[in-house]
């Protein structure tokens, strides 16, 4: 697996305040990779150590095979940020606005036709930016940040200060960008709800250390499922499937779970259950979403994202 950013044992500190400890990332190439932290934890400094912005104390950063200290140039050069809340000149349009990059970056004229198309502003191209809503801003910022092809898209909260159809707008955009753009999205946020609706890896960090790195799917998968059931006697239901040997539970909503339950030994709690003489009104085998689970379990410590 090739990674688009890789940082090993990164420290850094602002004075005496250490604010990253020993942080370890992997992001995989064409991944839209989600950093969830909490207000304060470290997610912006680790951004900018990511972007040349600022360095690290100590550990290695390294951006599309490169070093970021020594080859800052050459990795900006396919790398594209969205670091400050994005600024666009409002008497502009979107199209005048746009051009400004393709005139920095040295391109032609037709790349601002591709990058309007990819965040789907084309149609209003020729509006001023003053009349876009916010949603349509952080496209163009977006769009801005997808001049010239980058392979690599780091964004601080780009859903942030966002109505719920602006952040659906941009969440839906940024999940299909590694096909239609090509490139890797590496993007912060303190939403897990989000992350589970964008992303296809993600990484929490807790106070300067990343405490869990994985892929969606696997995390997924990995969640542990419930069997609820809707059962007549409740109470009667949990004690007969106990004495089989099932870790059944009165839970609060009146109905009995069981936790870690496959396929088949679902199909004998249900045997067991109607040889009992019990009537099973409703049987539901669910996972967690990861944002319930997390809150169940590393949320317990009283800091979850
Ligand atoms: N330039 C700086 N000088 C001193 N302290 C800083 C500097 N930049 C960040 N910090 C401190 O480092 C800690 C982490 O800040 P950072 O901005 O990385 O967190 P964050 O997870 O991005 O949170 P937020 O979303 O609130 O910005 C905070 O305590 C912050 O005050």
């Amino acid at each position: 697996m090739s990674l688009a950013i890789e940082l090993r044992a990164v420290d850094k500190s602002f004075g005496h305040h250490p604010v990253l400890r020993q942080l370890d990332l992997q992001v995989p190439e064409r991944s839209v990779f989600a950093f969830l932290g909490n207000n304060g934890h470290g997610k912006s400094t680790t951004i900018r150590l990511i972007a040349g912005l600022a360095h690290a104390d100590a550990g290695n950063v390294q951006v599309l095979g490169r070093d970021i200290r020594r080859e800052r140039e050459q990795a900006l050069a396919d790398m594209g940020c969205l670091i400050e809340a994005p600024s666009a000149y409002p008497n502009l349009t979107a199209h005048e606005f746009l051009s400004i990059a393709t005139r920095l970056k040295r391109l032609p004229a037709t790349e601002i036709g591709r990058v309007l198309d990819v965040v789907g502003l084309q149609v209003d191209r020729r509006q001023r930016i003053a009349h876009f809503s916010l949603g349509m801003k952080q496209r163009l910022a977006l769009a801005f940040a997808l001049v010239g092809k980058p392979r690599l898209l780091v964004l601080d909260e780009p859903t942030n200060g966002l109505d719920p159809d602006g952040m659906q707008d941009i969440r839906r955009l940024l999940s299909t960008l590694p096909e239609r753009a090509g490139c890797t999205i590496f993007f912060s946020s303190h939403l897990l709800d989000e992350v589970e609706k964008t992303a296809t890896h993600m990484a929490v960090l807790r106070s300067g250390s990343v405490r869990l790195q994985a892929s969606i799917r696997d995390l997924t998968r990995a969640l542990p499922s419930v069997l609820s059931l809707d059962v007549d006697a409740p109470a009667r239901a949990a004690a007969v499937l106990q004495a089989g040997g099932h870790a059944a539970v009165v839970d609060g909503a009146g109905r009995v779970a069981i936790a870690d339950v496959t396929r088949e030994a679902a199909g004998q709690v249900h045997r067991t259950l109607l040889d009992a003489g019990l009537t099973m009104f409703e049987s539901v085998h669910r996972k967690p979403s990861l944002e319930q689970w997390f809150l169940d379990t590393a949320g317990a410590e009283g800091d979850a994202p």
